[in-house]
């Protein structure tokens, strides 16, 4: 009898902790419900805090799957789990709940067929595990564990022929090999000499032939180092200046007929802006140039040309072998002996803001010249969200809130994925401070449907201290981000792959590193701030909506593209 009290009374203790366990769960889901339901914006979806703390934890998750002699299995698994073009994680598959946030986590990326390493690539991530964190060790690159993770490691496919800049036709008859490459496919050339794996033909030509309808080059492209390398080493031959633009640049010509693109050091690498400069005349920065580089590729677009810093002689490299001679007429020795010249163009070519040596060595950046426009034509675009240009004017998107509904309804825009191009363009500006993008470029050949080349980033970089919320316009008020994008902006905003120390680590690769970082310390915090600031952004952007962006038909012509 006794024992069968006993039994009872455990049992009723046992149903009414039960209950009271029961009571806090639905109060504490209640809870949940209201702050997000009280958190949500206008422009706000269900990716409440704990959606993206959840996706962040996948991410965290995919890498240690996925790095070092793993990475190869790993992606296998990827391949086959891709659905329409998202990418579904298997281990988070057994909840729910969790399968949206992997779902948003991993989506399916570039391709890339060949290895580029950064810096030591491999050698570097021989301590990758399989599970757990990973350690941090002093070998570790924080740059290479990105690269290596499969948000920018898809499974290559072929690129259809229509999809190259440059073709190739493939046999010369009649035994005639030309030396001339063309764009025209009418045109024989032999595709033995001419082709971008060849490792016989100079990497500025391997370049211009791996160019595709959707980025300049792919992920670690072996040809990336040896490009940036000879255009750090190789002999200059000529120097004239490049006309356009508002500000002193020069094109370089080297011994094996590459070009570059020259801009030169005109102030100090920390040097802030100065406050009572516009935007529009500010001082262009060499270091912005070769950093915009890093950071686009870091955020897997690949849409600038590769660019390298360089000490030039400013006398036997520049003076002593141009043929320009309005140039050469620009010439003099400054008061304490070094050489300086200013050229001419529409803003600063003057004895005031001339570029000088120190006394003979000059600092500046060297960009890989993109195909001739004779054999591969660019077309200019206007930004819709161009600024005035002027000191008095204020642009229509600057005060028109529902700017971004008119846009959208405007050819290109209407269409594709020309919007959501552009507002990753917006992003790499955000992350730079570059309010200088009224144009940007695409290649003609390959019409509406193609990435857009993000030249032109002399301006950024000039302030660490502020940071320039309209810049983000496009963002807040389209309301769309490309999902591969929120994806790997996502990844940069953990700790394992933070964007500062990865900029900090690409941008060591860079030979003027020997002489300063080529971002400041203050620069490359800014990023993570800034960072931070467009994932809250683009946190607000509806999932129907970003669903919208890659509504767009994946094509055979569309493979390689981010989407
Ligand atoms: N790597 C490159 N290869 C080929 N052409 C280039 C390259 N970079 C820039 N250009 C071309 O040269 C033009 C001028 O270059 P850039 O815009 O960098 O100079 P800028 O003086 O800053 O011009 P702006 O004053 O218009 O801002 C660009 O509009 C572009 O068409
Ligand atoms: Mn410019």
């Amino acid at each position: 009898m006794k024992r069968m009290s006993r039994w009872y009374s455990r049992r009723f203790s046992r149903t009414v902790c039960l209950w009271l366990a029961f009571a806090s769960l639905a109060l504490h889901l209640l809870l949940l419900g209201l702050s997000s339901s009280v958190n949500q914006s206008s422009c706000e979806h269900v990716s409440s805090r704990q959606t993206h703390a959840h996706a962040l934890r996948v991410l965290a998750y995919t890498n240690d799957t996925s790095v070092g002699s793993d990475s190869n299995g790993s992606f296998a698994n990827q391949a086959k789990t891709e659905t329409h073009g998202k990418e579904m994680d298997p281990s988070e598959m057994n909840t729910t709940g969790n399968q949206m946030a992997a779902k948003k986590a991993r989506i399916s990326v570039d391709s890339g067929p060949a290895p580029f390493n950064p810096g030591n690539t491999g050698e570097r991530m021989g301590q990758s595990g399989s599970t757990g964190s990973k350690p941090m060790g002093p070998g570790f690159s924080k740059l290479d564990a990105l690269f290596n993770h499969p948000l920018y490691n898809a499974p290559s496919r072929a690129i259809p022929e229509d999809d190259w800049l440059m073709r190739v036709k493939p046999k010369v008859s009649g035994g005639r090999s030309t030396q001339m490459w063309v764009s025209d496919p009418e045109i024989d050339y032999d595709s033995a000499h001419w082709n971008s794996t060849s490792d016989s033909q100079p990497p500025w030509l391997r370049f211009h032939l791996g160019i595709s309808r959707w980025q300049l080059y792919s992920h670690r492209d072996p040809n990336t180092a040896p490009l940036v390398q000879q255009l750090s080493k190789h002999h200059i031959v000529s120097a004239v200046q490049k006309s356009g633009g508002t500000q002193l640049k020069l094109v370089i010509s080297f011994s094996n007929y590459g070009q570059a693109m020259l801009k030169p050091m005109k102030q100090e690498r920390d040097e802030e802006s100065n406050y009572n400069l516009f935007y529009f005349s500010d001082f262009e920065r060499h270091n912005a140039e070769i950093a915009a580089f890093h950071l686009d590729r870091v955020l897997g677009y690949r849409r600038i040309p590769p660019a390298v810093g360089r000490l030039v002689e400013v006398v036997k490299e520049i003076k002593d072998i141009t043929t320009d001679h309005k140039l050469a007429k620009t010439f003099f020795t400054s008061p304490v002996g070094n050489v300086c010249f200013y050229g001419q163009c529409s803003y600063y070519c003057s004895t005031e803001h001339a570029v000088c040596g120190r006394p003979q060595e000059l600092e500046v950046s060297m960009a890989a010249m993109l195909p001739d426009s004779s054999l591969a034509k660019r077309r200019s675009w206007r930004s819709p969200w161009r600024r005035s240009y002027s000191r008095s004017k204020v642009a229509a998107w600057e005060t028109d809130p529902h700017y971004c509904d008119t846009v959208k309804k405007t050819a290109p825009y209407d269409k594709g994925t020309r919007l959501v191009d552009l507002i990753d363009l917006t992003i790499l500006d955000f992350l730079m401070g570059n309010m200088d993008r009224h144009h940007y470029e695409t290649f003609e050949k390959f019409g509406n449907n193609t990435f857009l080349l993000h030249l032109d980033n002399g301006r950024a970089f000039g302030r660490h201290s502020k940071d320039e919320p309209s810049i983000l316009a496009p963002l807040e008020q389209c309301c769309r981000i490309r999902q591969s994008t929120l994806s790997r902006v996502r990844l940069l905003s953990l700790p394992q792959y933070r964007l500062s120390d990865v900029m900090r680590e690409s941008l060591s690769h860079d030979p003027l590193f020997s002489v300063a970082p080529l971002l400041s310390e203050p620069h490359l915090l800014a990023l993570d701030r800034r960072l931070s600031t467009v994932l809250q952004t683009g946190r607000e952007v509806p999932p129907p909506l970003i669903n919208n962006a890659f509504t767009v038909k994946r094509t055979s012509s569309q493979i390689g593209m981010a989407i």
